[in-house]
This record gives C-alpha cells, structure tokens and sequence, in this order.
C-alpha cells in the first residue's frame, strides 16, 4: 500500500448483502476519487449461494489471497432460519468466522450513534455516541464443544467459552486506549462474573490492571443483564463498553435499534497489529425477508466503508462520508427511497 492506493477485497455475500455492498463501494469509488487515490478492487464469491453452487465455504487458497489485500468490504453471509438447504451455523463459522479468526481480527469495533433527525424507539433518549469494543477472536466463538449421545433424550451439549489472558488484554487495552482519545474517557466492562467466575474474572482482573496505565480513564462494571437495562432506558450513559465475542453481539444489535435501525449499524473486525487486512461489514445479517427488492438501508455498510478508509489512514474522505451520512439522515422523510436512491445521495455528496 501507499499512501495514495488502496487494494480493497469486496466480498458482497447473499440476500441484501450484494444490494448493500453496491452502494457502499459507490461511495467508495466516489471518496477515493475525489482525494486522487488509486483504488483497486477485487471481488470474491462467497456465502451460502457460493456454498449450494460449488460446495466451497473458504477455501485454503481464497484465504491466502484475501489476505493479500488492504482491507475487505463485506456485506452479510447466510442463509434464511428456515432454509434447510444449508445446514444451520455452516456459513457463519466456516466462512464468516473462520475468516475473522484467520485473519486475527481481535477488535469487533462497533460504533452506536443517534443521529440527529432519527427516530429513537426511546422518544428523547439525549445524546447516544458510544463504541462497543467486542472481542472477536474467542469466547464462546470458537467452536470448543461438541454433543454426546447426540438426538436422545440423554444428550449433553457444550460450547466452551475459551478466554486467554493475551486475548482479553490486548482487547482491553484497545478500549482503554480508544476511551482515552474520546472526549468523556469513560470505560464499562460489560460481563457477567457474578456467575461466569472465571472468564469473569479474569476480564475484571485484565481490566483493573490496564487501567493503571490509562488513569485519565474512569471506568465501571456491568453485568450484562444490568447493562441491558441501562441501554434500553439510559443509552446516553455509555462512552466505551468492552466486552467478550457473544455478549458483544447481542449487545451491538440492541444497540442498533435503540439509535434508529440495524441499517445505520457499521462495524470494523479489526488486526491492531496490521499483520493481516482487517474486514469492514455491517452489522445486520443477509436479510432474507427483504433480499432484492430494493428495501435494504444502505447506510450501515457505508458507514462500514468509511471504517476501512480511516483504518487505511484516509481520515478525511472517512469524514466526508460521515457528514454525507449525517446530512442524509438528517433530511429523511416518510417517503422512502429504494436502496441504490440512498446510496446514490450520498455517493454524489462526498465526490
Ligand atoms: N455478518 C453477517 O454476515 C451476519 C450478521 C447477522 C446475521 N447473519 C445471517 O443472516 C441471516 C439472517 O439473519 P437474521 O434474520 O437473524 O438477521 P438480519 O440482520 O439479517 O435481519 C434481522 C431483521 O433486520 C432487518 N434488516 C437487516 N438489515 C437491514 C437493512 N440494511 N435495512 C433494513 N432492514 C434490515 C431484516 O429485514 C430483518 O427483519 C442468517 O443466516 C444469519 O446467520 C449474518
Ligand atoms: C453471523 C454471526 C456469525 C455474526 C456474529 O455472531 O458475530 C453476526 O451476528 C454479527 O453480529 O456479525
Ligand atoms: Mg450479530
């Protein structure tokens, strides 16, 4: 990469994913432009059609090569609950999953913002502008289980929550370090380690000590039942939440619809280390129930594109996009636009 070029893996997925993603690489396209930087992109098949087509889910050969890139823009993977075509969960964790962890992708940013002229269904919570740093490379994730006596009525199931101390410190010490550049520098661990004693445990622990290193940073705990009180009645009271992989998706979706909407939900899985491109992708799932009838909102995977320009160091044209996004939603009305409209709007405002 230069300065001035970036090599962009755009992987649009199934259901409203390719929708979506059309509108977030327009303003792509547009935002690069109009700062002369090169952008070259290459697109990948992959998802639950990719996977009824040829049997694949992520190839060892389409893993080396998305790797090659700068970044990845994703859409959204996966197919309808009831579809029974594919089996449930393959997509997700051979694909989707598998890509995160590969790729080392410790920091599941998720940015939660009430825009100005979006209908909270609070009424006037105030002013929400928090992150949730979610850990996304462990916790239950990580596929540590299995079934016994599987189908009788004596089946025991397991998914092992598998937390390391290097895994929750590098994660925490990226909250505490993003807390420190906001302006209210405020941290809440969100757990649950009144019962989850000893992942709990060491995630207070982990935090307790990095905070010594950021003393201009408050911080408090949560547990996240608790925590879902707060941020259906009080969301304005959060700044930073850390958190692990499972609470973290749940969380960010509530999130989401207490700021106006899954369409407005942007997310970064992001490698601190720069030792592999990080991946860039809404926070919503491949919306079967609207797919290709023009209905998906395409804000939420520009603003995810706007993530991967600021993590490529293009601040500006992230900006842009940010403030096109801001104008868009502010001048909303009751008539709504088909999705290529929206991402038409905004691609002509940044270029
Ligand atoms: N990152 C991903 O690829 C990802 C994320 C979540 C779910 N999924 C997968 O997507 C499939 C469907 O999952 P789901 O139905 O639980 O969640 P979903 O996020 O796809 O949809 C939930 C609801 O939100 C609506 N919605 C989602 N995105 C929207 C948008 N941009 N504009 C307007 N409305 C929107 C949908 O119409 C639906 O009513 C499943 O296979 C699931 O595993 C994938
Ligand atoms: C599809 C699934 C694996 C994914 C997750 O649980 O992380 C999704 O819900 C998300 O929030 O990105
Ligand atoms: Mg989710």
């Amino acid at each position: 990469m230069t300065s001035s070029s970036i090599n962009v893996a755009v992987i649009p997925g199934d259901g409203i994913g390719p929708e979506v993603i059309a509108e977030a690489v327009k303003v792509l396209r547009s935002a690069t432009a109009s700062a002369d930087a090169e952008l070259d992109l290459t697109e990948y098949k992959l998802g639950a059609e990719h996977w009824l087509a040829t049997g694949e889910t992520l190839t060892a050969q389409t893993l080396e090569k998305l790797r090659a890139h700068d970044a990845i823009l994703f859409g959204a993977v996966g197919a309808a609950p009831g579809d029974t075509r594919i089996p449930s969960g393959l997509i997700e964790r051979e694909m989707l999953l598998k890509l995160r962890f590969s790729l080392d992708h410790y920091v599941n940013l998720r940015p939660s913002r009430l825009y100005q002229g979006v209908a909270s269904p609070l009424g006037n919570p105030g002013e929400i502008d928090f992150i949730v740093v979610r850990e996304g490379t462990e916790g239950p994730y990580v596929g540590n289980g299995g079934s016994l006596r599987t189908g009788t009525p004596h089946e025991i199931a397991t998914e092992v929550s598998i937390n390391t101390a290097h895994g929750v410190e590098r994660v925490v010490r990226d909250a505490f370090r993003r807390a420190s550049e906001r302006p209210r520098k405020k941290l809440t661990l969100v757990h649950k380690h009144n019962v989850l004693v000893y992942a709990g445990h060491l995630w207070k622990r982990t935090v307790e000590a990095v905070a010594a290193e950021f003393p201009e940073v408050t911080h408090d705990y949560l547990h996240v039942d608790a925590a879902m009180i707060f941020l259906a009645t009080d969301p304005a009271r959060f700044d930073v939440i850390v958190t692990d992989n499972l609470f973290g998706d749940i969380i960010t979706d509530l999130a989401a619809a207490v700021t106006g909407g899954i369409g407005l939900a942007a997310s970064g899985n992001i490698n601190m280390d720069r030792t592999a491109p990080s991946m860039f992708e809404p926070v919503h799932g491949s919306a079967p129930d609207i797919a290709g009838q023009q209905k998906a909102d395409p804000t939420a995977a520009i603003l995810s594109a706007a993530l991967l320009l600021h993590h490529m160091g293009f601040a500006e044209q992230a900006a842009k996009i940010e403030q096109a996004v801001e104008n868009d939603v502010a001048a909303r009305s009751a008539t709504p636009r088909t999705t290529a409209e929206i991402g038409d709007a905004i691609a002509a405002a940044v270029s």
